[in-house]
């Protein structure tokens, strides 16, 4: 009996994404995103021809991208497919600003509204923007949002140029939302070291070869610079949780969204920082809770997890 409450309850931390609320309201922006934006007659949502981006990419999975493309129109609704992803943006923002704020003094001077100022950040797997968006609002001085899917990229573009006070983020170029592989955006030679901050959050589950992928992630970074990744873990729990739970059963996400065989052990994740020079500073469990819809920082990693690395 005392297994199967435990079981329903992991059952519930499911969905590498979703949400964390209103304890962190400083950080969420919800408000204004939603304010600003309809998601209609924005994009074409049609199926796009990604043969033109698939030249010389290994990290690039044809399928995933076309899956997320054809998710795009709605990315930006709160109630929609990304809900998990809207829901746990707070959370994921909070840590990743406290977490640099511990390990830096860099931007301990920063005035309270801007805590990113002073920083050079890239969102890789942005899709439409929910990270990037949050990055640029609290005061980042460069913000690059990449995402192999074309249609995430338009509506990243479209959704903060809607939006009065990131207008002028992507005008001035601050904001800047890329259509790229990760391959090809590196071998722009001026890029390469140049990040203070790399994010990739539930990204590598959705990528082949993730070993490379976050190679080429820790080649962005310049030396002290600061890597998140977020990802789920490849437990049974995981399967339940995120697949049969979220996918088939509660129907949070769409069916497919995810591929148990994809999934990454946070072991893994830490032996491919650390060959490419990248000390992990700390790693949390993402915990929903069903009754307040509410996620937060927990010590089991056996579903979600956020991990945050230092480069030597
Ligand atoms: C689950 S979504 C996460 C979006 C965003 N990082 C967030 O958490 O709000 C995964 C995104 O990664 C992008 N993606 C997957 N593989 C990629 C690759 N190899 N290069 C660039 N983008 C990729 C997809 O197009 C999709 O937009
Ligand atoms: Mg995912």
């Amino acid at each position: 009996m005392q297994q199967s409450i435990k079981a329903l309850s992991k059952l519930h931390r499911f969905t590498a994404t979703t949400t964390a609320a209103s304890s962190i309201k400083c950080w969420s922006h919800s408000q204004p995103l939603c304010r600003s934006f309809s998601s209609t007659n924005t994009t074409p949502n049609d199926n796009i021809n990604i043969n033109n981006i698939n030249s010389n990419n290994n990290t690039l999975k044809n399928e995933e991208i076309q899956f997320f493309n054809n998710l795009s129109k709605d990315w930006w609704n709160p109630e929609g497919t990304m809900k998990p992803l809207h829901r746990m943006n707070p959370l994921r923002v909070q840590y990743i600003v406290d977490s640099i704020k511990s390990s830096t003094s860099l931007i301990s001077d920063n005035p309270i509204q801007y805590p990113l100022k002073g920083l050079k950040m890239i969102d890789i797997g942005c899709g439409a923007g929910l990270l990037s968006e949050s990055l640029s609002r609290l005061g980042a001085d460069k913000v690059i949002g990449l995402d192999a899917a074309k249609n995430n990229v338009l509506m990243a573009k479209s959704h903060a140029s809607a939006d009065i006070d990131l207008k002028e983020n992507i005008e001035t170029n601050k904001l800047e939302y890329v259509e790229s592989t990760i391959e090809r955006f590196i071998q722009d030679e001026s890029m390469v070291e140049s990040f203070d901050v790399v994010c990739s959050l539930e990204v590598i589950e959705h990528v082949d070869n993730p070993q490379e992928f976050l190679k080429l992630c820790t080649r962005l970074l310049k030396p002290g610079g600061h890597i998140f990744i977020s990802t789920i873990n490849k437990t049974p729990t995981s399967f339940l949780a995120t697949i049969l739970g979220a996918e088939y059963i509660f129907r949070m996400v769409p069916i497919g969204t995810h591929h148990w065989s994809q999934f990454i052990k946070p072991a893994d994740i830490h032996s491919a920082l650390a060959q490419n020079n990248c000390a992990v500073k700390d790693t949390q469990g993402l915990f929903y809770n069903p009754y307040d819809s509410s996620w937060s920082l927990i010590k089991d990693l056996s579903v979600n997890y956020i991990l945050y690395a230092i480069k030597k």
